[in-house]
Protein backbone atom coordinates (compact mmCIF):
# COMPACT_ATOMS: atom_id res chain seq x y z
CA UNK A 1 0.00 0.00 0.00
CA UNK A 2 1.73 3.48 -0.97
CA UNK A 3 0.17 5.26 2.32
CA UNK A 4 0.23 4.63 5.75
CA UNK A 5 -2.64 3.31 7.72
CA UNK A 6 -3.77 7.02 8.72
CA UNK A 7 -4.02 7.35 4.87
CA UNK A 8 -1.00 10.22 5.10
CA UNK A 9 1.96 9.79 3.16
CA UNK A 10 4.75 10.26 5.40
CA UNK A 11 8.85 10.15 5.08
CA UNK A 12 8.49 5.99 5.94
CA UNK A 13 6.71 5.72 2.74
CA UNK A 14 9.34 8.13 0.76
CA UNK A 15 12.16 5.66 3.03
CA UNK A 16 10.16 2.53 1.31
CA UNK A 17 10.37 3.83 -2.34
CA UNK A 18 13.27 4.91 -1.98
CA UNK A 19 14.46 1.51 -1.00
CA UNK A 20 12.63 -0.26 -3.56
CA UNK A 21 13.57 1.79 -6.05
CA UNK A 22 17.37 1.31 -5.13
CA UNK A 23 17.33 -2.97 -4.86
CA UNK A 24 15.31 -2.34 -8.67
CA UNK A 25 18.48 -0.25 -9.91
CA UNK A 26 21.17 -2.65 -8.30
CA UNK A 27 19.14 -5.75 -9.39
CA UNK A 28 19.67 -3.65 -13.30
CA UNK A 29 23.16 -3.43 -12.36
CA UNK A 30 23.54 -6.85 -11.43
CA UNK A 31 22.16 -8.30 -14.78
CA UNK A 32 23.68 -5.33 -17.11
CA UNK A 33 26.19 -6.34 -19.81
CA UNK A 34 25.18 -9.95 -19.04
CA UNK A 35 22.69 -12.21 -21.40
CA UNK A 36 19.82 -11.69 -18.50
CA UNK A 37 19.58 -7.73 -19.21
CA UNK A 38 17.51 -8.92 -22.44
CA UNK A 39 15.49 -11.59 -21.13
CA UNK A 40 14.64 -9.02 -17.72
CA UNK A 41 13.18 -6.62 -20.73
CA UNK A 42 11.51 -8.96 -22.23
CA UNK A 43 9.97 -10.04 -18.10
CA UNK A 44 8.89 -6.35 -18.06
CA UNK A 45 6.69 -6.39 -21.29
CA UNK A 46 5.46 -9.47 -20.17
CA UNK A 47 4.84 -7.41 -16.40
CA UNK A 48 3.20 -4.61 -18.37
CA UNK A 49 0.72 -6.56 -20.80
CA UNK A 50 -0.05 -8.80 -17.89
CA UNK A 51 -1.26 -5.72 -15.57
CA UNK A 52 -3.47 -4.07 -18.93
CA UNK A 53 -4.90 -6.70 -19.53
CA UNK A 54 -5.78 -7.46 -15.56
CA UNK A 55 -6.91 -3.31 -15.83
CA UNK A 56 -8.67 -3.73 -19.33
CA UNK A 57 -10.55 -6.77 -17.58
CA UNK A 58 -9.56 -9.11 -20.24
CA UNK A 59 -10.17 -12.25 -18.31
CA UNK A 60 -9.34 -15.13 -21.02
CA UNK A 61 -6.14 -13.24 -21.37
CA UNK A 62 -4.93 -12.21 -18.12
CA UNK A 63 -6.10 -15.84 -17.07
CA UNK A 64 -3.88 -17.56 -19.44
CA UNK A 65 -0.90 -14.88 -18.66
CA UNK A 66 -1.64 -15.17 -15.03
CA UNK A 67 -0.43 -19.32 -15.76
CA UNK A 68 2.35 -18.50 -17.95
CA UNK A 69 4.24 -16.37 -15.49
CA UNK A 70 4.10 -18.80 -12.94
CA UNK A 71 5.82 -21.65 -14.73
CA UNK A 72 8.19 -18.67 -16.44
CA UNK A 73 8.99 -17.68 -12.91
CA UNK A 74 9.98 -20.94 -12.27
CA UNK A 75 11.82 -21.71 -15.14
CA UNK A 76 13.38 -18.23 -14.79
CA UNK A 77 15.18 -19.55 -11.72
CA UNK A 78 16.46 -22.73 -13.54
CA UNK A 79 17.48 -21.06 -16.75
CA UNK A 80 19.22 -18.13 -15.05
CA UNK A 81 20.76 -20.44 -12.38
CA UNK A 82 24.54 -19.13 -12.76
CA UNK A 83 23.91 -15.82 -12.97
CA UNK A 84 21.45 -15.72 -9.68
CA UNK A 85 24.31 -17.35 -8.32
CA UNK A 86 26.63 -15.52 -9.15
CA UNK A 87 24.21 -12.12 -8.22
CA UNK A 88 24.22 -13.77 -5.06
CA UNK A 89 28.02 -13.90 -4.46
CA UNK A 90 28.95 -10.65 -5.68
CA UNK A 91 26.17 -9.39 -2.73
CA UNK A 92 27.85 -11.35 0.09
CA UNK A 93 31.01 -10.31 -1.04
CA UNK A 94 32.76 -7.95 0.80
CA UNK A 95 34.58 -4.63 -1.21
CA UNK A 96 38.26 -4.73 -1.62
CA UNK A 97 40.13 -1.54 -1.92
CA UNK A 98 43.74 -1.66 -3.77
CA UNK A 99 46.18 0.22 -2.51
CA UNK A 100 47.59 2.54 -4.92
CA UNK A 101 44.90 2.49 -7.96
CA UNK A 102 44.65 0.27 -10.38
CA UNK A 103 46.02 2.76 -12.79
CA UNK A 104 49.30 0.74 -12.37
CA UNK A 105 48.26 -2.71 -13.55
CA UNK A 106 46.23 -1.45 -16.46
CA UNK A 107 49.77 -0.43 -18.23
CA UNK A 108 50.98 -3.56 -16.97
CA UNK A 109 48.23 -5.16 -18.64
CA UNK A 110 48.03 -3.18 -21.92
CA UNK A 111 52.00 -3.44 -22.13
CA UNK A 112 51.79 -7.07 -21.67
CA UNK A 113 49.52 -7.39 -24.31
CA UNK A 114 51.23 -5.10 -27.10
CA UNK A 115 54.25 -7.04 -26.91
CA UNK A 116 52.46 -10.27 -27.44
CA UNK A 117 50.44 -8.86 -30.65
CA UNK A 118 53.90 -8.15 -31.68
CA UNK A 119 55.45 -11.30 -31.49
CA UNK A 120 51.76 -13.12 -32.38
CA UNK A 121 51.63 -15.04 -28.95
CA UNK A 122 47.92 -15.98 -28.38
CA UNK A 123 46.46 -14.43 -24.99
CA UNK A 124 43.22 -14.71 -23.40
CA UNK A 125 42.69 -12.48 -20.48
CA UNK A 126 39.30 -11.80 -18.64
CA UNK A 127 39.25 -8.86 -16.37
CA UNK A 128 36.13 -8.93 -13.89
CA UNK A 129 34.02 -6.64 -13.27
CA UNK A 130 30.29 -7.21 -11.29
CA UNK A 131 29.93 -10.63 -12.25
CA UNK A 132 32.20 -13.21 -9.66
CA UNK A 133 34.00 -15.32 -12.23
CA UNK A 134 35.31 -18.16 -9.64
CA UNK A 135 33.38 -20.69 -11.33
CA UNK A 136 35.38 -20.01 -14.26
CA UNK A 137 38.76 -19.82 -12.26
CA UNK A 138 37.82 -22.82 -10.29
CA UNK A 139 38.72 -25.10 -14.15
CA UNK A 140 42.04 -23.46 -14.33
CA UNK A 141 45.28 -23.70 -12.36
CA UNK A 142 44.78 -20.92 -9.15
CA UNK A 143 47.55 -18.27 -8.85
CA UNK A 144 46.55 -15.13 -6.94
CA UNK A 145 49.93 -13.09 -7.86
CA UNK A 146 50.13 -9.21 -8.89
CA UNK A 147 49.55 -8.91 -12.48
CA UNK A 148 52.57 -7.61 -14.31
CA UNK A 149 53.78 -7.02 -17.86
CA UNK A 150 56.99 -9.92 -17.64
CA UNK A 151 54.28 -12.25 -15.87
CA UNK A 152 51.47 -12.18 -18.20
CA UNK A 153 53.74 -12.67 -21.33
CA UNK A 154 55.40 -15.81 -18.87
CA UNK A 155 52.14 -17.33 -18.53
CA UNK A 156 51.09 -16.93 -21.99
CA UNK A 157 54.91 -17.62 -23.39
CA UNK A 158 54.64 -20.93 -25.86
CA UNK A 159 55.78 -24.09 -24.39
CA UNK A 160 54.69 -22.19 -21.03
CA UNK A 161 52.64 -24.85 -18.67
CA UNK A 162 49.36 -22.31 -18.29
CA UNK A 163 49.59 -20.95 -21.83
CA UNK A 164 46.87 -22.87 -22.93
CA UNK A 165 43.42 -21.13 -22.24
CA UNK A 166 42.50 -17.90 -20.81
CA UNK A 167 43.68 -16.10 -17.56
CA UNK A 168 41.38 -14.10 -15.27
CA UNK A 169 42.51 -10.60 -13.66
CA UNK A 170 40.80 -9.42 -10.44
CA UNK A 171 41.60 -5.98 -9.65
CA UNK A 172 45.60 -5.93 -9.48
CA UNK A 173 45.67 -9.63 -9.26
CA UNK A 174 45.75 -12.68 -11.77
CA UNK A 175 43.52 -14.91 -9.98
CA UNK A 176 43.95 -17.97 -12.34
CA UNK A 177 45.93 -19.48 -15.84
CA UNK A 178 44.74 -21.95 -17.90
CA UNK A 179 41.00 -21.76 -17.14
CA UNK A 180 38.52 -23.33 -19.58
CA UNK A 181 35.92 -20.58 -20.66
CA UNK A 182 32.65 -21.51 -22.36
CA UNK A 183 32.13 -21.43 -25.93
CA UNK A 184 29.97 -19.00 -28.03
CA UNK A 185 28.22 -21.31 -30.19
CA UNK A 186 29.65 -21.67 -33.76
CA UNK A 187 26.62 -20.51 -35.73
CA UNK A 188 26.59 -17.22 -35.25
CA UNK A 189 27.69 -13.49 -36.29
CA UNK A 190 31.32 -14.63 -35.51
CA UNK A 191 31.43 -18.29 -36.83
CA UNK A 192 35.14 -17.42 -38.98
CA UNK A 193 37.03 -16.91 -35.69
CA UNK A 194 38.22 -19.73 -33.74
CA UNK A 195 37.96 -21.49 -30.44
CA UNK A 196 40.13 -18.83 -28.41
CA UNK A 197 37.84 -16.49 -29.97
CA UNK A 198 34.45 -18.34 -29.26
CA UNK A 199 35.90 -18.37 -25.89
CA UNK A 200 36.44 -14.71 -25.18
CA UNK A 201 32.92 -14.25 -26.93
CA UNK A 202 31.03 -16.86 -24.90
CA UNK A 203 32.42 -15.98 -21.53
CA UNK A 204 31.51 -12.24 -22.11
CA UNK A 205 27.77 -13.42 -22.92
CA UNK A 206 27.26 -15.32 -19.71
CA UNK A 207 29.21 -12.53 -17.63
CA UNK A 208 30.28 -8.68 -17.50
CA UNK A 209 33.65 -9.72 -18.06
CA UNK A 210 35.68 -7.37 -20.48
CA UNK A 211 38.01 -10.24 -22.52
CA UNK A 212 41.40 -9.27 -24.46
CA UNK A 213 42.23 -11.36 -27.20
CA UNK A 214 45.39 -11.66 -28.90
CA UNK A 215 45.16 -13.35 -32.32
CA UNK A 216 48.39 -15.82 -32.39
CA UNK A 217 47.25 -16.07 -36.01
CA UNK A 218 47.24 -12.39 -36.97
CA UNK A 219 48.99 -10.88 -33.96
CA UNK A 220 45.39 -8.49 -33.69
CA UNK A 221 43.72 -7.39 -30.29
CA UNK A 222 40.31 -7.34 -29.64
CA UNK A 223 37.97 -7.02 -26.87
CA UNK A 224 34.99 -9.34 -26.04
CA UNK A 225 32.28 -7.81 -24.23
CA UNK A 226 28.48 -8.71 -23.57
CA UNK A 227 28.85 -11.45 -26.78
CA UNK A 228 30.38 -8.70 -29.21
CA UNK A 229 33.40 -8.78 -30.82
CA UNK A 230 35.20 -5.11 -30.85
CA UNK A 231 37.26 -4.04 -34.13
CA UNK A 232 40.79 -4.73 -34.36
CA UNK A 233 42.18 -2.05 -31.44
CA UNK A 234 45.81 -0.29 -31.20
CA UNK A 235 47.08 -0.62 -27.79
CA UNK A 236 46.93 2.96 -27.41
CA UNK A 237 43.22 2.31 -27.54
CA UNK A 238 42.80 -0.72 -25.86
CA UNK A 239 44.47 1.33 -22.86
CA UNK A 240 41.48 4.04 -23.42
CA UNK A 241 39.00 1.12 -23.68
CA UNK A 242 40.27 -0.84 -20.48
CA UNK A 243 40.50 2.67 -18.88
CA UNK A 244 36.58 3.41 -18.92
CA UNK A 245 35.28 -0.16 -19.08
CA UNK A 246 37.43 -1.45 -16.68
CA UNK A 247 39.00 0.39 -14.26
CA UNK A 248 36.63 3.76 -13.94
CA UNK A 249 33.57 1.61 -13.95
CA UNK A 250 34.08 -0.33 -10.82
CA UNK A 251 31.39 -0.86 -8.24
N1 LIG B 1 37.10 -23.00 -24.06
C1 LIG B 1 38.27 -22.38 -24.00
N2 LIG B 1 38.61 -21.63 -22.94
C2 LIG B 1 39.77 -20.99 -22.91
N3 LIG B 1 40.69 -21.01 -23.90
C3 LIG B 1 40.41 -21.74 -24.97
C4 LIG B 1 39.19 -22.45 -25.09
N4 LIG B 1 39.18 -23.07 -26.29
C5 LIG B 1 40.35 -22.77 -26.88
N5 LIG B 1 41.10 -21.97 -26.10
C6 LIG B 1 42.43 -21.41 -26.40
O1 LIG B 1 42.46 -21.11 -27.77
C7 LIG B 1 43.56 -21.77 -28.38
C8 LIG B 1 43.19 -22.18 -29.77
O2 LIG B 1 42.92 -21.08 -30.49
P1 LIG B 1 42.40 -21.15 -32.02
O3 LIG B 1 43.57 -21.05 -32.92
O4 LIG B 1 41.45 -22.28 -32.20
O5 LIG B 1 41.50 -19.85 -31.97
P2 LIG B 1 41.46 -18.50 -32.80
O6 LIG B 1 40.27 -17.76 -32.29
O7 LIG B 1 41.60 -18.78 -34.27
O8 LIG B 1 42.74 -17.73 -32.27
P3 LIG B 1 44.10 -17.34 -32.99
O9 LIG B 1 43.77 -16.17 -33.89
O10 LIG B 1 44.97 -16.98 -31.84
O11 LIG B 1 44.58 -18.55 -33.78
C9 LIG B 1 43.83 -22.96 -27.49
O12 LIG B 1 45.19 -23.31 -27.59
C10 LIG B 1 43.49 -22.44 -26.13
O13 LIG B 1 44.60 -21.76 -25.54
Amino acid sequence: MLFGANGAFGPKDIFDIALVATIIYQGYVLVSGTRAVNVLRGVVIFGAAWLASDLLNLTTLNSILSRVGTVGLFALVVVFQPELRAALERIGRPRLREPGGLGPTLQELARATERMSERKTGALIAIERRTPLGEYAATGVTLDARLSTPFLEALFARNAPLHDGGVIVQGTRVVAAACLFPLQSSDGLYRRYGTRHRAALGLSELTDAVVVVVSEERGSIRIAMAGRLSPELSSGELRERLRELVYEDRP
